[in-house]
């Protein structure tokens, strides 16, 4: 029996036969399996890929030919072929293997995954690139259902004919995003796989992948088996109108079949899209039962919030907190609709959807329609709420800027997984949404420290009738973080939490914890402690509180979980220059770089953003 111990890469898969093939595959997952379990990471999209990525990796040579996997979270099969077996367990980990394609990570990994839809665009350029250059390679972009609906992909995919380069598309359709595929292109994929047309095209194929000759009469066999594809490809298809081959639908769990089918690729003139049919979490009766569950799973060990003096903890997520609230204040009011792009799941809105079918859309991966149509929906008289991860909303920029903000249109937009988010990753942190934020005219930034923030922030920004953005973290959320009442504090000002002596730290959001921590260890350590002011509103400022703060304290350090560049302490910087107080201004935020892959507690502590750092930096002249 074949297992992964006796393979050292790629490269020995051509001594196996479709046997040990198979057996190698189940090798393979029980590896992803006990990694993933342990670690945390995507389950049901990289068992899914198995025979996918085997019969790539036997048919294509990475050190010459380019793979470009779409997200990546499909990738892991590949990563253990490509020098990686070793590593994989550490997966995910602070120093160890990233859970997407990264060339910085390995040479063979040719595009940076993690946001989804560019790898046909990238695709393209690398082809394009090719020919220009005289070059000869394959380049081969591996994109699922769920990120084919893109506007980048389908923007990538009508440029194919004009771009003249060939290019080699594999469509992984397993049915699935991370939710169930929704939506015109979903449909028109199910036709496709059950057209009759096709299905006497499959049956043709596989009497000829029953043994895949060699030397001359594979040409022969792919040529007769070319003439067989054209000759059956008649019913309506979208690729095919596009200029693009299409051929499919084949099974990507038949090695043999895909083998045949990805060696014809190569010998074939045109750009073509080959369609296979994939199980998401296939082999784990769970995983397949409940793909969107083992979607993304989290690591065995869990990180524990710290007990700290003022702040209770409760057993909600914000994401969870959010819908929750989201739901509870459309009850009352029937022009609330709720918006996701893709992300029902981690942004758990299933209730909201079950009991508001008619007010809640999931649009697919398609941030920039989503930011649009939530324009459209508030300019119609609607109040939308948009929840969106921070790092996707970076997609939408132009939406928010030009559709939202300057037409002043009452859209609020919850920006969830805001700062570091730990396991994922540089391409899945928050940390621009306040830099580019703070740019943007007429927007209302704000960040609840607390349950209590949350309820009274989005019913606020629901009654504004202002562009409004409420950025949260990953993870548990306070119940309370400081006093218990924010009843009296005017909107959009900030609040004086604790009142200290000598110096002053001037955050939001997550940087309260920060905050606290650095106040219990400054008491600890016979240090006067901190005044704590909470700005509240990122944007607009509190400028007079924080002119008292200026005035009254000797050091001020400002905390954010945030990009310096553009950020709360630049603003502040800026007030203290413009009216001239003489205060020692310091500040802790993220500095010019991306933050590694590993635990959010490792990702504080590299970014200096932990209560040691901020009384050393007190105590510092
Ligand atoms: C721009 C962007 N939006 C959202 C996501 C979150 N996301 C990651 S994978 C995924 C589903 C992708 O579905 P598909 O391409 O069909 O791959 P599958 O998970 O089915 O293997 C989503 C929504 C992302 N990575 N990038
Ligand atoms: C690959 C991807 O983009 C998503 O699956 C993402 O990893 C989800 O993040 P959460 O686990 O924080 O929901
Ligand atoms: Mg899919």
């Amino acid at each position: 029996m074949v297992t992964l111990s006796e393979i050292n890469n790629y490269k020995d898969l051509k001594n196996l036969d479709d046997k040990n093939l198979k057996e190698l595959c189940n090798s393979i997952r029980e590896e992803i399996i006990t990694v993933v379990s342990n670690n945390g990471g995507h389950l049901s999209s990289s068992l899914g890929a198995v025979e996918l990525i085997v019969s790539l990796l036997k048919v294509f040579d990475p050190e010459k030919d380019k793979i470009i996997f779409d997200v990546g979270h499909q990738s892991y099969a590949y990563k253990i072929l490509t020098g990686r077996k070793d590593k994989f367990k550490t997966l995910r980990q602070w120093g160890g293997i990233s859970g997407f394609p990264n060339p910085s990570e390995s040479h063979l990994d040719h595009y940076i995954g993690g946001h989804s839809s560019i790898s046909i665009s990238a695709a393209l350029g690398y082809a394009k690139a090719r020919d220009l250059l005289g070059q000869n390679h394959h380049v081969v972009a591996v994109i699922g259902d769920g990120a084919l609906i893109n506007g980048v992909a389908l923007e990538a995919l009508n440029n194919i004919k004009e771009t003249k380069s060939k290019v080699i598309l594999i469509l992984n359709d397993n049915k699935m995003s991370i939710n169930q595929c929704v939506g015109g292109f979903a449909d028109h994929l199910a036709k496709l796989s059950v057209h009759p047309a096709y299905t006497k095209l499959k049956k043709i194929i596989k009497e000829h992948c029953k043994s895949l000759p060699k030397g001359d009469s594979i040409e022969k066999k792919i040529s007769h088996l070319k003439h067989s594809i054209k000759h059956f490809l008649q019913p309506a298809n979208m690729f095919e109108e596009l200029g693009i081959s299409y051929w499919g639908p084949f099974d990507g769990h038949n090695l043999q079949e895909m083998e045949t089918i990805f060696t014809l690729a190569t010998k074939y003139d045109r750009s073509l899209l080959i369609h296979v049919v994939t199980q998401k979490g296939k082999g784990v009766p769970y995983a397949e039962e409940k793909p969107e569950k083992y979607h993304g799973v989290s690591p065995a060990k869990k990180e524990k919030n710290k007990e700290c003096y003022n702040i209770e903890w409760s057993s909600k997520s914000w994401s969870e907190a959010l819908a929750e609230t989201t739901l509870n204040l459309a009850q009352n009011d029937p022009r609330i609709v709720c918006l996701t792009a893709g992300m029902k799941e981690g942004s758990k809105l299933h209730k909201f959807h079950e009991t508001f079918p008619d007010r809640f859309f999931d649009v697919g991966i398609a941030e920039e329609h989503m930011l649009s149509f939530a324009a459209g929906l508030a300019a119609g008289g609607l109040k939308p709420i948009v929840s969106i991860y921070s790092t996707f909303l970076q997609r939408a920029l132009d939406q928010l800027v030009i559709d939202i903000a300057m037409q002043k249109l009452p859209v609020v937009i919850a920006v969830d997984r805001a700062g570091l988010v730990g396991e994922d990753g540089p391409t899945h942190h928050g940390l621009f949404d306040v830099c580019w934020g703070r740019s943007i005219p007429g927007l209302n930034i704000m960040a609840p420290r607390d349950l209590m923030e949350l309820e009274y922030m989005l019913k606020g920004s629901l009654n504004k009738n202002e562009p409004c953005m409420i950025r949260f973290p990953k993870g548990t959320a306070p119940l309370r973080v400081g006093r218990g009442s924010i009843y009296g504090t005017p909107w959009g000002n900030g609040i004086l939490l604790e009142k200290g002596q000598e110096w002053a730290i001037i955050t939001y959001g997550t940087g309260l914890v920060t905050a606290y921590e650095a106040c219990t260890l400054a008491r600890e350590k016979g240090l006067p402690e901190p005044s704590i002011f909470d700005v509240r509103f990122i944007k607009p400022l509190d400028t007079e509180s924080i002119k008292k703060l200026l005035s009254d304290h000797v050091t001020i350090i400002v905390i954010e979980e945030s990009y310096k560049a553009g950020g709360l302490g630049e603003a502040i910087c800026d007030i203290a220059a413009t009216e001239g107080f003489p205060v020692k201004l310091k500040s802790i935020s993220i500095q010019d770089q991306f933050v590694p892959h590993g635990s959010r507690q490792d990702q504080l502590k590299a970014c200096n953003l932990t209560a040691e750092e901020v009384v050393k930096l007190y105590l510092a002249n």
